[in-house]
Order: C-alpha cells, then sequence, then structure tokens
C-alpha cells in the first residue's frame, strides 16, 4: 500500500498553508503601493510601515513578509517557537504551551513597540495559533508562578479552546484586544487560523480585537485540504472532505471514521476521505504521543484498514502533542510487524505511549516544525 500517496496528498494540504505561500497570496508590493488582500496602501502618504508577527508560525510569516516588502519595512516584532533571524524585523523565540518568563519578556517588548507607533504609521500583524502562550503580560498583582498554575490547570482540565482562551484573556494586559488598545496606527491583522470555525475572538487569545482593527483569515484547515482534494481527485473514483471542524474526542472520532470508511469501502473500488479538525485526548500514564498518534493507534486496533485501505493522521505544526513525531500510518503491513515484534498495541493505548508504539513499528510520521498551523488532517486512501 502506498504511504508515498498518503504523503503527497498530506504535503499538498500542508504546502498550500505554509507562511510562505499564504504571505506570498496575501501581501505584494507594486511601484511603493502596498497590496493587502486586494487593498492598496499607498505607502507615499504612510510615515512608516510596521511588521509584526506572533504565534508559531510567527517567525516564518516574518520572514516571508520581510522577503516581499524589503528596507519598506521600518521596524517591527515576531515572536514564534522557530529560531532563526530577521532583517528589519526582530524575532525572539518563546516557549509553549505554557507561559514562561522568556513569554512575558518578549510580551514586553511587543507591547513597548506598539506603543511606538504613530497616527500616520501603518501596520500589518501576522497572528497564528499559539500566540497565547509565546506572549503574556499577566495582569498587575498576578505573579508568574500563579499565572503557571492557573494555565497548566487550564491546558489539563480537558476545557476547550474558547473557553480555555476566554480565562486567557481575563488575566492577561495583551490579550482580549488589549493589545490592539494600545495601538493609535492603521493597521490590518491577517491571521492563520488553528481553531475550529476560525473564531478571530479566540485564535491566539485575541490580542488585536476589539473591532478596531479588521482580520482577515489568509489561512486555516479548509484551504489546506481543498488543495488535497485537487490532487487526488483524478486518481481516484470518488474524493470527499467529510468536515474541517472535527472536534471529537479520540473514542467518539474513532468511531466516526470507522463508519465512514465503511461505508465509502462498500460502494467505490477507490476513494480518498479527507477530515480535518482536532480531536481531543485524556493522557494517561507517563508515555509520548499526542492526538494525532492515539487516533491512529485507535483505528489500528478497530482494524479499520484493509489491504487496499490505509491511512495518516497528522498535525500540521509539526508536533503532536508531546512527542517529536507529527502523526502516524497505518496500513494492513503493520499487522505482520505487530506479530513478528511481540507488541501489545493496547497497552501502548493504555499507557498514552501512541509515539513510542509507531516509532518502534517504523510507522511514525516524522518531518519536524513546519512553520505552520491549521489544526490536524486525516487523510485515508483506498486504492484499486
Ligand atoms: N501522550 C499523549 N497521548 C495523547 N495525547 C497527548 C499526549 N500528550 C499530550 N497530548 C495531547 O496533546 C494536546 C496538545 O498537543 P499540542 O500538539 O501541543 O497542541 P496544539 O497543537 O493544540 O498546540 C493536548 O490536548 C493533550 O491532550
Ligand atoms: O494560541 C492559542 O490560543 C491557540 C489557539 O489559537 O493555539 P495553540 O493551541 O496552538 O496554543
Amino acid at each position: 500500500m502506498s504511504r508515498k500517496l498518503l504523503e503527497k496528498t498530506y504535503f499538498k494540504a500542508l504546502n498550500k498553508v505554509k507562511a510562505k505561500n499564504i504571505v506570498k497570496d496575501n501581501v505584494s508590493l507594486e511601484d511603493n503601493i502596498l497590496i493587502i488582500n486586494n487593498e492598496k496602501i499607498d505607502l507615499n502618504k504612510i510615515d512608516n510601515l510596521y511588521v509584526f508577527s506572533v504565534g508559531k508560525a510567527g517567525f516564518s510569516m516574518a520572514k516571508q513578509c520581510e522577503k516581499i516588502l524589503g528596507n519598506k519595512i521600518k521596524d517591527g516584532v515576531a515572536i514564534s517557537t522557530s529560531r532563526g533571524k530577521l532583517k528589519y524585523i526582530k524575532h525572539y523565540t518563546s516557549s509553549h504551551p505554557v507561559v514562561s518568563k522568556k513569554s512575558i519578556k518578549v510580551g514586553e517588548k511587543l507591547l513597548k513597540k506598539v506603543k511606538q507607533l504613530k497616527k500616520n504609521d501603518y501596520f500589518i500583524f501576522f497572528l497564528s495559533g499559539g500566540a497565547s502562550a509565546v506572549i503574556e503580560k499577566p495582569i498587575d498583582g498576578l505573579n508568574l508562578e500563579d499565572f503557571t498554575k492557573i494555565s497548566k490547570a487550564l491546558l489539563v482540565s480537558g476545557i476547550d479552546i474558547k473557553a480555555l482562551n476566554s480565562v486567557r484573556k481575563s488575566i492577561s494586559q495583551i490579550k482580549g484586544g488589549k493589545l490592539a488598545n494600545e495601538i493609535k496606527a492603521n493597521g490590518k491583522v491577517l491571521v492563520l487560523s488553528d481553531v475550529i470555525g476560525d473564531d478571530i475572538n479566540t485564535i491566539g487569545s485575541a490580542p488585536m480585537n476589539n473591532g478596531k482593527f479588521e482580520h482577515k483569515i489568509i489561512g486555516n484547515n479548509e484551504i489546506a485540504l481543498k488543495a488535497s482534494k485537487k490532487y487526488i481527485e483524478s486518481k481516484v473514483d470518488k474524493t470527499k472532505i467529510l468536515t474541517t471542524t472535527l472536534d471529537k474526542n479520540s473514542i467518539d472520532a474513532t468511531k466516526y471514521i470507522k463508519q465512514k470508511i465503511k461505508k465509502y469501502d462498500e460502494k467505490y473500488d477507490s476513494f480518498c476521505l479527507l477530515i480535518g479538525g482536532e480531536t481531543t485526548t485524556n493522557p494517561k500514564g507517563n508515555g509520548k504521543g499526542g492526538r494525532n498518534q492515539e487516533l491512529a493507534l485507535r483505528l489500528l486496533l478497530e482494524k479499520v484498514v484493509n489491504k487496499k485501505i490505509s491511512l495518516l493522521c497528522a498535525g500540521s505544526d509539526g508536533i503532536d502533542g508531546n512527542s517529536d513525531a507529527n502523526g502516524a500510518f497505518v496500513d494492513n503491513d503493520i499487522y505482520k510487524k505487530i506479530d513478528e515484534l511481540k507488541i501489545d498495541a493496547k497497552k501502548y493505548l493504555e499507557n498514552s505511549d501512541s509515539n513510542s508504539f509507531f516509532k518502534s513499528l517504523g510507522y511514525d510520521f516524522t518531518i519536524g516544525i513546519t512553520g505552520t498551523n491549521v489544526m490536524d488532517f486525516i487523510i485515508v486512501i483506498k486504492e484499486r
């Protein structure tokens, strides 16, 4: 069974929403006219252009923006989980998913910089998921130790991202539009969405959203999966994006996917099912894994694949949970390997150790940090 085809279909989605491509698709320069999303800004009529970029894709989006706008950029700040240096924009590497001293230090730098903007300046602000953790300034009276206790408790509580971020907004001097409040200049917020429904009030805890500045979604899970669909369509009898808003726990998601595979398997000689979203897990034990690898493990235990059907469950940011992999493959041949190595798949699941399981079989999908983030992709292919 072709792991290559799964990978190719995956990378069509990922590449479509790579920072480089979405910034290229949305920002350009023609004779001192800055074009953002069809809107023209005459750079002769503004004083200084600033670029800000915060979140997991913070570095890569800022880097591409520098490539397009070069020395038109006066100054700016980028904060992400990547490493790297930029020419006009100052880039800082920060922590995720828990706020650290570093997040506060760089959060303060960002606040200081945005306060310097004058009325006749203009800014582009790239916002991507992960922004909640990489920048912060707790409300007065709340120290980092207590702030971290609250953050950690929330992160393991299993509450959804909307609820989590509403708390984050209430204990922050940056989130929930408070950063926007400090800006006197005009500008635009270009958003790479990693939340179900692209809710701009939730992404990165909405540092720029109090209605003052237009937010434009320039990349999301749907845009990505449509690119996969376009690629695979001619290779199979039926291609279907089942959803881009899957938010079930991994047990229910397994049932849902199993049922869909059965239905399409009965009807079509070949097909590709594309599913996007973010499932949830309740990690137990001290294993290494993530929601994508756990889902793949549960689907393996449910024997949803066969000689013709294989699948890939993978994130888009490159890092699944507490592992260094991005996801895992499941195909029919994996069962032989499990028998040969006498591995007990259930035990790994019970210890939330899906990464160790797939790694030991050579079925992990490890690609490193991608510099983008639009939730997860599940790809199921039946080949003729
Ligand atoms: N060992 C594990 N097995 C399964 N899920 C895990 C494991 N460790 C962490 N997770 C899940 O991974 C999620 C965080 O993953 P991460 O990729 O950092 O999230 P995000 O992409 O949303 O920033 C948490 O919801 C947690 O439940
Ligand atoms: O920053 C955040 O608030 C969330 C959602 O945008 O992202 P992540 O789950 O990647 O931390």
